[in-house]
């Protein structure tokens, strides 16, 4: 992939000052790293470490100083050829490593690529990371047995691997792990450096001392300064003459980490030295300086890219690549929530009692409440239901969405759309069987309006998913989202007249905000706005529809509608309708977009 490029040589990082709420994270912080390179980044807890790897992949702007990649200054089309590994391995829980591998492959590498280049790819790294043993394992969760924490670590460098990118950034690779599986993954890690020529970069929290002489380069940070930054086997000869001395057969790193805890007279000679080290190397380096304009006037890490090199260059993948796989891994991790033993029998078992509560309504003037009764019923159900479901599917893949969409994996609306795709059954198929039965069962068999009627169930239902979506995203938390939508259900609800016939005039408005009232308004004026006779009751003079009042054995249907105090006409209902679908759903993705914008990785 990357035959086309020129092989990067050095990473350098210059003055790089990080604030965050007015705190200072990351104080005048540099350092450089080769090709064929394994830097560590060590410090104590809270020193910076992980800002540190951010600020390198991009991911977290900075208030002054600047990134190269040989000596060019990180841009998007630079930023592609790193791939950094968080800390924590988000992977889709219910896939096995194969099918996560073959996702990854499908999606970030190029189209030019065969099927089979990108199997053997995937097979490559494999082998590389020595996985073969649980290719067909799922991922699992903390709620379901899966891969062990190593081979989860490896299965989640492997997928940023696929891409065979020239910078390797990885935060934590050794936490949670044991002291061999540690020593294992940093081999892996030293081997990419050495073997294949890589810059790795790498936190590591307290490496063990046979993994502290596998480090090239070593960068000590303490309270986001730089203690020490050069050759990992010349740190402690710094540090002895600096007055710290580690006593033979003592963990080097244990000594460092115990060294720069707390600000003592002798670390802060070290930072000293540090500063001095960066002004008389860094800034005279040649390959540092060239073509390097200085830090950008915002402190920001500036995007130097030609219009036409994004156009071309953005996806690897085409959107219809990215959302038919995107709609397989989907469907994949959601199989048993879309396609669930308990929906079907819910829906199926539901439809049957309703149907046979109101089995073969006759059309009689009495039985006229108990038939809008059911259809504002059927209206609520398909509100409640796909809703719910979908708040429940949002926070789902969260941390996975948040994380693929910071490294660039696919589009925004590829991701949508797919996720649209897939939950689409819950809002298509069970609502369109559960209404054909009840209505079958009620009477209500007039082929042409029910026909029409089921169309509009399942539009109704889509809305109420697009809105559990739009809950979803904008809460991204599931109780928020239930809460939150439960006061609106129930709200559109009152204002349907259903309840409360007399609405108070200042109130009025919020009957334009029911989206229950729109659905329920097109069903009853559908089931009643034809001439189909409904049979009057003989008590003429105490009969409680107006209509029959005049002494008449029949009305028309439609004097239900007539007396039914809807004031938008049928196709302006349905006009409603279906806008309030497409913008329900349209700015469930603008919230996505913007309100969600992945801006650092942790
Ligand atoms: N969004 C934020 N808001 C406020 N403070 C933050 C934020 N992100 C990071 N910090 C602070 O920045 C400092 C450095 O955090 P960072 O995660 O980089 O440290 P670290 O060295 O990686 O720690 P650890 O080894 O525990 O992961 C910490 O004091 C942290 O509390």
């Amino acid at each position: 992939m990357q035959d086309t490029h020129l092989p990067v040589k050095n990473l350098v990082f210059k003055d790089i000052v990080v604030e965050i709420k007015k705190k200072t994270i990351l104080q005048n912080v540099w350092g450089r790293i080769t090709s064929g390179e394994l830097m560590a980044v060590v410090g104590p807890s809270g020193s910076g470490k992980t800002t540190l790897l951010n600020v390198i992949s991009g991911r977290q702007h900075i208030k002054q100083g600047s990134i190269t990649v040989n000596g060019q200054k990180l841009n998007k089309a630079l930023s592609r050829r790193m791939s950094y590994v968080l800390q924590q391995d988000i992977l889709p829980s219910k896939l096995t490593l194969r099918e996560v591998l073959h996702f990854t492959a499908m999606i970030k590498l190029p189209e030019k690529m065969t099927d089979f280049q990108k199997k053997k790819r995937v097979d490559q790294i494999v082998s590389q990371m020595e996985l073969e043993k649980c290719l067909d394992t799922v991922i699992g969760s903390s709620w379901m047995r899966g891969l062990s924490g190593g081979e989860k670590k490896r299965a989640n460098i492997s997928c940023e691997l696929l891409t065979n990118p020239d910078i390797i950034i990885v935060d934590e690779p050794t936490s949670g792990l044991d002291s061999s599986l540690a020593y294992k993954l940093m081999l892996n890690l030293q081997s990419l450096a050495r073997n294949h020529n890589k810059i790795v970069l790498a936190t590591i929290h307290q490496p063990s001392s046979q993994i502290f002489h596998m480090f090239s380069k070593l960068l000590v940070l303490s309270n986001g300064k730089i203690v020490y930054h050069g050759d990992a086997k010349n740190t402690l000869d710094v540090f002895s003459e600096h007055g710290l001395y580690c006593a033979e057969h003592y963990n080097p790193a244990d000594f460092i980490l115990d060294s720069v805890q707390g600000h003592s007279q002798k670390v802060m000679k070290l930072i000293e030295y540090a500063q001095e080290a960066n002004q008389n190397s860094l800034y005279s380096d040649s390959i540092a300086t060239e073509n390097d304009e200085g830090p950008s006037p915002n402190g920001e890490v500036t995007l130097l890219i030609s219009t036409q090199e994004e156009d071309t260059e953005k996806w690897p993948t085409s959107f219809w690549t990215q959302f038919r796989w995107l709609a397989w891994r989907n469907f994949k991790q959601s199989k048993t929530r879309i396609v669930s033993k308990f929906e079907i029998f819910r829906t199926i078992s539901l439809g049957i009692a309703i149907g046979l509560l109101y089995f073969q309504t006759e059309r009689t003037e009495d039985r006229i409440r108990d038939v809008k009764g059911l259809l504002f019923f059927l209206v609520v159900q398909w509100s409640f239901q796909p809703l719910v479901e979908a708040i429940l599917a949002v926070p789902e893949d969260k941390d996975l969405l948040l994380k693929e969409r910071a490294a660039g994996y696919y589009r925004l609306s590829a991701y949508y759309m797919a996720k649209m795709f897939v939950e689409a059954p819950l809002a298509i198929v069970l609502p369109m069987v559960s209404f054909l039965l009840v209505c079958l069962l009620a009477g209500l068999d007039n082929p042409g309006v029910l026909s029409l009627s089921v169309i509009i169930i399942v539009l109704h239902a889509i809305l109420s998913q697009g809105l559990g979506l739009l809950f979803g995203v904008v809460f991204l938390d599931i109780q928020w989202g239930l809460t939150f939508s439960t006061v609106f259900i129930l709200v559109s609800m009152l204002f349907v007249g259903f309840y409360a016939e007399k609405i108070p005039p200042w109130l009025q408005w919020l009957k334009n905000l029911s989206f229950i009232a729109y659905s329920y308004n097109i069903l009853v004026m559908l089931e009643f706005g034809n001439d189909i006779p409904i049979k009057c009751l003989n008590l003429t003079t105490a009969s409680s529809f107006g209509p029959c009042k005049n002494a008449v054995d029949t009305v028309p249907s439609y004097t239900v509608v007539e007396t039914a105090n809807i004031d938008i006409p049928l196709y302006g209902n349905i006009i409603l309708l279906i806008s309030l679908l497409v913008i329900i759903r349209f700015i469930g993705y603008l919230i996505l977009r913007f309100k969600h914008r992945p801006v650092t990785a942790k």
